[in-house]
Formats: C-alpha cells, structure tokens, sequence
C-alpha cells in the first residue's frame, strides 16, 4: 500500500468515528458555522496579490518532522501581516502533526483559511465549516469524478470554495463546473517526487476559465515567477517556510524578494 492509500485508509477509520461523536445538526449548532467566508479567489485575483498560501506544517510523511513544537498563532500572524493571500492549516493529526484547533486559531487571522485534509466524505465539509475554514481541498486521487462531483457542489452549497488537487494527467477527467479553482501538485503523493515541468505541462491542459495554483516543492523566487508567467495565480508552499529556523522572518523575506523581483 503507498502513503496515500494508507491516509485514506485510515481516513475513513477516523471520519467514522467523528460522525459517531457529533452529529451534522450538532456541527451546524457551533458558532463558528455560522462565520462568514472569506473567497479564496478573491484573494488571488487582486492586482497586488502575493498569491502565495501560506501553509502551517509540522510534519509530514515525506520529511518526517519539519518543526514540531511549531507556534500557529504566531507562525500564522506572521503570514498574514507580511503578505499571504491564503493560510493552508493541516488538521490531520497523525500524519501531519495537525489539529482542528490550528485551524481555529488560524482563523482569527483575516485572510481566508484552507482546511488541508484528505476529504474522503461530505461529513468531513461540514466539520471544516464547523471550525471556520473558508476553503476545503479534494484530491482527485483519493476521489472518483463523481465523488468530486458531489463534494465541490456541497461545498458550494455551504458557501465554501474547493480548491480540485490535481497531480496526473490522467486525473483532468475530475475537473467539473463545481471545481473552479485547480491546484496541480508538483509531488507524486505516491512516489513524493517533485516535478515542476510535469506540473507546467498539465496546467497547458486545464480550461482557461479555471484558476491555477501549483502546490508543493516550491522553494525559489524563480519558482513562482516560471508559474505566474504560466497563468498560475496561487502558490501553495509548506514545508520551505516552516523549516526556516525563523518562519516568520523568513516568510517577510521571501515576499519582500518576490515583490523586488517582479
Ligand atoms: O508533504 C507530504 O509529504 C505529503 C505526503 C503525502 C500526501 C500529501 C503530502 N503533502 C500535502 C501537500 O500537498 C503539501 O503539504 C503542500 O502542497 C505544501 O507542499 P510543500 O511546500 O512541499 O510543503
């Protein structure tokens, strides 16, 4: 069994017993339900915006622990003052080193918020408005067409934004109306190889009234320049930040090059 499968695997084991624990009436009682969402494409299509999602990782399958004692208030502040267009918060725990209650911090921040899990069951939508996120990820190789179908329209039906992760050209058949914004991942989440070039290829391949957001692997000012003259408008990047002895620091860096260089 690859990582992925194995995620997903014990996804579902997990996903079982939350819906045991709290029903969706009960998630739709907590008040941060209600909260308005903030639009991610919004955020990536003002004139000024940095287009990077900045993400809150403590570990992962692929390296293992990046910063474990990591501080999301203040890694997240961080990110929002200098910059970010989008928070990505992992909420999976035994994998990533994640929590919900990362996410809820996170969303004391202004800018909105990505709930970066493997979304395998509607409940999973829910319970990702229930803590105030904004944005929900669906990777199509975890989901059929069909079930990114339905997922993305009941997302939209709770007012949230799908961002379709994507990272194989045999997986452009998930696209649909519901799926608006597409990431295409640079890493093979079966082999964790990066492949920027690959990346570039499929995006050449998806319709033009989506928008593009390539995630993982990036690390270079160049990086995101290659991606935006390649229509890109998102950004997506983890572990680069959160390995800096200095997350905050280097994040206000990064972009201040970035806008120096643009
Ligand atoms: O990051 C991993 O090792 C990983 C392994 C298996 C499935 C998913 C995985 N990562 C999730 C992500 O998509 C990344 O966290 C995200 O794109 C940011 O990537 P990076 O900048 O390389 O941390």
């Amino acid at each position: 069994m690859n990582i992925l499968d194995t995620i997903v695997a014990h996804k579902k084991i997990e996903v079982t017993d939350r819906k045991a624990q709290a029903s969706v009436k009960q998630l739709e009682a907590k008040p941060a339900f209600a909260l308005p969402v903030r639009s991610l494409s919004d955020s990536l299509l003002k004139p000024d915006s940095t287009g990077i999602i900045a993400e809150f990782k403590r570990k992962s399958p692929s390296k293992g622990f990046i910063k474990q004692d990591a501080n999301v208030t203040q890694i997240t502040s961080a990110y929002t003052r200098c910059g970010a267009a989008c928070l990505s918060v992992l909420t999976d725990e035994n994998f990533f080193g994640g929590s919900d209650a990362d996410l809820i911090e996170a969303r004391t921040n202004d800018i909105p918020v990505l709930r970066k899990d493997f979304i395998v069951d509607e409940y999973q939508i829910s319970e990702a408005k229930s803590i105030g996120a904004d944005v929900v990820l669906l990777i199509a190789a975890c989901l059929t067409p069909a079930e990114v179908k339905h997922l993305a329209e009941f997302a939209t039906s709770l007012g949230l934004q799908a961002i379709l992760e994507l990272h194989a050209e045999e997986e452009l058949e998930h696209i649909c109306d519901a799926t608006k914004i597409v990431g295409i991942n640079n890493r093979d989440l079966k082999t964790f190889n990066v492949d920027i070039e690959r990346s570039l290829r499929m995006a050449e391949q998806l319709p033009a009234d989506k928008i593009k957001i390539a995630e993982s692997g990036i690390d270079k000012i160049e990086d995101i320049l290659l991606f935006k003259q390649n229509g890109f408008k998102g950004f997506l990047i983890g572990e680069y930040f959160m390995k800096q002895p200095d997350t905050p620091a280097a994040f206000q860096s990064f972009v201040e090059q970035l806008k120096a260089a643009e």
